[in-house]
């Protein structure tokens, strides 16, 4: 459990810049708590005047009228407040939501590879919820005890400093208490955000990972995994409690002091004729008045420090630098040619800084119009050199162009856009037939999506299928083959009609005979484009162009399937083990 609490910490002031755009109703809300609460300090004063017109015989009705009229305001203004305050709060959760979603779908690959995504949801989820107490609760409750708290104090003082003088003291004795663990709230608070971060991430790797679980027969493991975070969860929970739970009695022992001596001395003076009961009891109501405020600004106050330490995380991740898209020093003209050539000068490249380096000056050109396969063993690098391509990574050193342009001079999204990728774990997003096609071309008419489909030999799906391209593929696509998955990832790049095809081992989960149909396929599209085809299977790109054998970052050898077989051992050894050539 990661329970660790980073130096940094949010202070309410960075809250505010959250609050922009919801000045107006913010404000509509504070006046209306304001009528609220102006009412609700009037009762007292409507109580002792007709308490004491009832003891002087004078008539006493219009005094009831008025408080009952009061009272009905009063409930009627709480009430818009609350709504009010609500309603900005959900406001106010939204657009946080949504700057963090827009941020977290930006950051580089590499945030992601150094990150658990369940933790990233529990912040996009109940972190943001945990922001709405800050407004309703926190901010507004704080605001209007402090303004009833004052008002009261101010009639309570007109009323009968002497009482006054003996209960405050009592009931600030204990305030000032709770202000003290405020911090000490805040930080175990923390505690329990990164606890449920924690839990949500062992609990998102164990279902995204289900049928590996299963078929290892380790979901008793697994659960024992998620239960240690759900214990840690649990104790930070339990710990934020036990805080909580002393500073509730430490001002309830105040409070009912405060009663009991305002009782006690206020009823001899009522008693030797010193003080009339209709100023006794508004006493009492403004005690009410004073300590309900005190117990709703300590719950605010809890609330706040819960609320701070979510901005923290929530922060955390509005901080991280996004990929920058749309930098300047394009030329449209020659990155929007029909099939680009691509090259890698001198490209050396590792994960971590300073750790062992995958790709070592490499060098190698993939000419205009070509197919180009890269193959080499397992841990070569191949797909790094596509995650390059897509500027998913950066280069250490070297240049890599499209076109003759630099990438680093290309907007990465207009990049992305000219280069269709099929990935090697070709993933399914949970959703419809045609969903999945559009995510890459969301324009392509249901006429596209099917030819696309029967280009790569999936058109008895549709066909199939009562619900047409409307077929549900479940979550990740878990009611689709490996190689229909593998096959629907073709389609779409086919559909997006990109001038670079970069494909990482696309034949890998197909059988020879649907291999055939993709290899025609290809060939069909590799008329008007560029095709990097990264491979394990030489058979898929035996006809192509031009070969790279790949071995620890570095181009080996290139050239034909018929000159690499001649050339190269390590591709000689290749072809021999998959019985494309006999031993030599
Ligand atoms: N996201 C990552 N973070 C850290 N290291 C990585 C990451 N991806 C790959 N590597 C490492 O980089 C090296 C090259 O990986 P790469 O995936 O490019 O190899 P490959 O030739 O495509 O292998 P394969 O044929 O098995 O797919 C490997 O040692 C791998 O462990």
């Amino acid at each position: 459990m990661s329970t660790e609490v980073p130096e940094r910490r949010a202070s309410f002031a960075e809250f505010l810049p959250y609050l922009r755009g919801h000045v107006g109703l913010l404000v509509t809300a504070g006046a209306v708590s304001l009528v609220a609460t102006a009412l609700a300090l009037l009762q007292p004063l409507m109580v002792q005047q007709l308490i004491n017109a009832v003891g002087a015989g004078t008539d006493w009705t219009p005094f009831l009228w008025l408080l009952v009229a009061i009272t009905l305001g009063q409930a009627v203004f709480s009430a818009g407040q609350s709504y009010l305050l609500q309603r900005t709060a959900e406001s106010v959760v939204l657009g946080v939501r949504r700057s963090l979603v827009g941020q977290l779908l930006r950051l580089p690959v590499r945030e992601f590879d150094a990150r658990r995504v369940g933790d990233l949801m529990s912040r996009v989820g109940s972190d943001t919820t945990l922001l709405r107490s800050v407004i309703t609760s926190g901010l507004f409750e704080i605001v209007s005890s402090v303004l009833m708290f004052a008002a009261a104090v101010v009639l309570m003082i007109l009323l009968d400093p002497l009482l006054f003088s003996i209960t405050v003291s009592a009931v600030l004795g204990g305030a000032a208490c709770v202000v003290l663990l405020g911090s000490l709230i805040r930080r175990r608070s923390r505690q329990v955000q990164e606890a449920v971060g924690a839990m949500a991430a062992a609990v998102e790797r164990g279902l995204s990972g289900i049928r590996t679980i299963k078929a290892a027969v380790a979901e008793d493991r697994e659960a024992a995994l998620i239960d240690r975070e759900a214990v840690g969860a649990y104790r930070a929970g339990v710990a934020a409690a036990k805080l909580q739970a002393v500073v509730e009695p430490i001002m309830s022992i105040c409070i009912q002091g405060a009663f009991i001596v305002v009782l006690t001395v206020g009823g001899v003076r009522v008693a030797d004729g010193s003080l009339a009961l209709g100023d006794l009891l508004a006493f009492i109501l403004y005690l009410f008045l004073l300590v309900l405020p005190i117990g709703s600004a300590l719950g605010a106050f809890v609330q706040i420090q819960a609320g701070l330490a979510a901005l923290d995380r929530i922060q955390e991740v509005a901080r991280l630098e996004p990929e920058a898209g749309d930098e300047d020093g394009l030329t449209p003209g020659r990155t929007a040619s029909a099939a680009p050539e691509v090259r890698f000068d001198g490209v050396s490249f590792g994960y971590d800084d300073g750790g062992e380096p995958v790709l070592a000056d490499l060098s190698f050109s993939v000419p205009a119009g070509s197919r180009t396969a890269i193959v080499g063993p397992s841990g070569a690098g191949k797909s790094t050199v596509l995650g390059l391509l897509e500027r998913f990574y950066e280069p250490a050193g070297g240049t890599i162009t499209y076109d003759g342009v630099p990438l680093t001079a290309i907007p990465r999204r207009e990049l992305r856009s000219r280069l269709g990728l099929v990935e090697q774990e070709a993933p399914v997003l949970s959703g419809t037939l045609a969903d999945n096609l559009r995510i890459s071309a969301p324009d392509a008419t249901p006429a596209r999506m099917v030819s696309a489909l029967e280009s790569v030999g999936l058109g008895d799906l549709v066909e199939r299928s009562e619900t047409g391209l409307g077929l549900n593929l479940g979550e990740d696509g878990v009611r689709l083959s490996g190689g229909q998955r593998q096959r629907l990832a073709w389609a779409r790049v086919l559909l997006a009609d990109r001038p670079v095809l970069l494909m990482d081992e696309p034949t890998s989960a197909v059988d020879s005979r649907t291999e055939q149909l993709l290899q025609r396929t290809l060939s069909e599209a590799a008329r008007s484009r560029t095709v990097v085809v990264v491979a394990h299977r030489l058979s898929t790109i035996a006809d192509f162009d031009r070969i790279l054998v790949m071995d620890r970052g570095r181009v080996v050898a290139s050239g034909t399937h018929a000159t690499l077989v001649q050339s190269s051992a390590l591709y000689r050894d290749m072809a021999v083990r998959q019985r494309l050539v006999q031993h030599a």
